[in-house]
């Protein structure tokens, strides 16, 4: 097989023949209903690993939905039912037995509205560690180090750290929970329109952490933000009433869609 340097961003069908170690994600004919309406259908992706993509499309078409399906946070909403699979590293995340929880463990997920615990900078950072029984505190002081450090926050916090995380700003809070993500070392760090809640420059911070971040991790973010979706992502599923209606590399997504709903869509002619 003709393998794409990863250096450069896939074409959709690229990125279906791609080798299998190298998707990180792969969803497979999934459908999920609540209750009697059906919010998603017959969703097929192939995520490769270390890229960012981003899911767009107009209100409630089920982008926070699909986002969910990869941590199963949907098994939390009553009268949810789905079909079909999704596989991180090849292994089905919905397979009997699975364990939920170390699943959410490697599959971290940031929401709009940032959600530090009432508790300190540290604390809120060391979080994971604790419910995993880690008490020794060289360990915790180094993971709680390096954490804030990837999360771009270390410098602005290192002399406060025994402040509550509540005395931060709206950005440096957003921080602060990627860093509580980071800690934990996920694979797949899931963004739920990250920095919608934000001001313009602690958007941009958060746009720049996600460019430093997917050297290491496979990251997916909701955005409403064609600018920013334009930005910050290798890749682009455009999606509409629960389908996937084109995905591909966000070049080609956003300068030559092949789909006319695509391209109404980030023109802005409806949405
Ligand atoms: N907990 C829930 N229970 C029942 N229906 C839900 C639930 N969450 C979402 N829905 C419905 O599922 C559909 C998709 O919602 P979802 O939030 O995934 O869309 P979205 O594309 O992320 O929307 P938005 O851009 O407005 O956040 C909508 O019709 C919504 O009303």
């Amino acid at each position: 097989m003709n393998v794409p340097s990863l250096s450069r961003p896939l074409s959709a069908s690229q990125a279906q023949d791609f080798q299998p170690e190298r998707l990180k994600l792969q969803v497979e004919n999934f459908s999920l209903h609540y209750g009697r309406e059906q919010v998603l259908q017959d969703i097929h992706l192939a995520l490769p690993a270390k890229r960012v993509t981003a899911f767009i499309g107009p209100s409630g078409c089920g982008k926070s939905t699909l986002l969910r399906s990869f941590n199963r946070l949907n098994d939390l909403i009553e009268g949810c039912v789905c079909r079909g699979d999704i596989r991180l590293d090849q292994e089905s995340i919905y397979a009997p037995g699975r364990d939920v929880v170390e699943l959410r463990r490697r599959v971290g997920m940031v929401f709009q509205k940032p959600n530090p615990f009432p508790k300190s900078i540290y604390e809120n950072v060391a979080f994971g560690l604790r419910v995993q029984g880690i008490r020794d505190r060289r360990t915790l002081d180094d993971v709680v180090e390096f954490s804030l450090r990837a999360a771009a926050l270390w410098d602005e916090v290192k002399d406060r750290l025994h402040d509550n995380g509540f005395d931060l700003s709206g950005g440096q809070q957003q921080r602060l929970v990627i860093a509580r993500a980071l800690a934990v070392e996920p694979d797949v760090i899931l963004l739920d329109e990250p920095a919608s809640a934000l001001d313009p420059i602690s958007s941009l911070k958060i746009e720049e952490l996600i460019n430093e971040l997917k050297h290491s991790y496979t990251i997916i973010i909701v955005t409403h933000n064609m600018h920013q979706a334009a930005r910050v992502s290798d890749y682009t599923a455009f999606l509409h009433q629960g389908r996937i209606i084109e995905f591909g590399d966000t070049d080609s997504i956003f300068t030559n869609p092949s789909k006319r709903q695509t391209e109404d869509y980030i023109t802005g002619r409806y949405g």
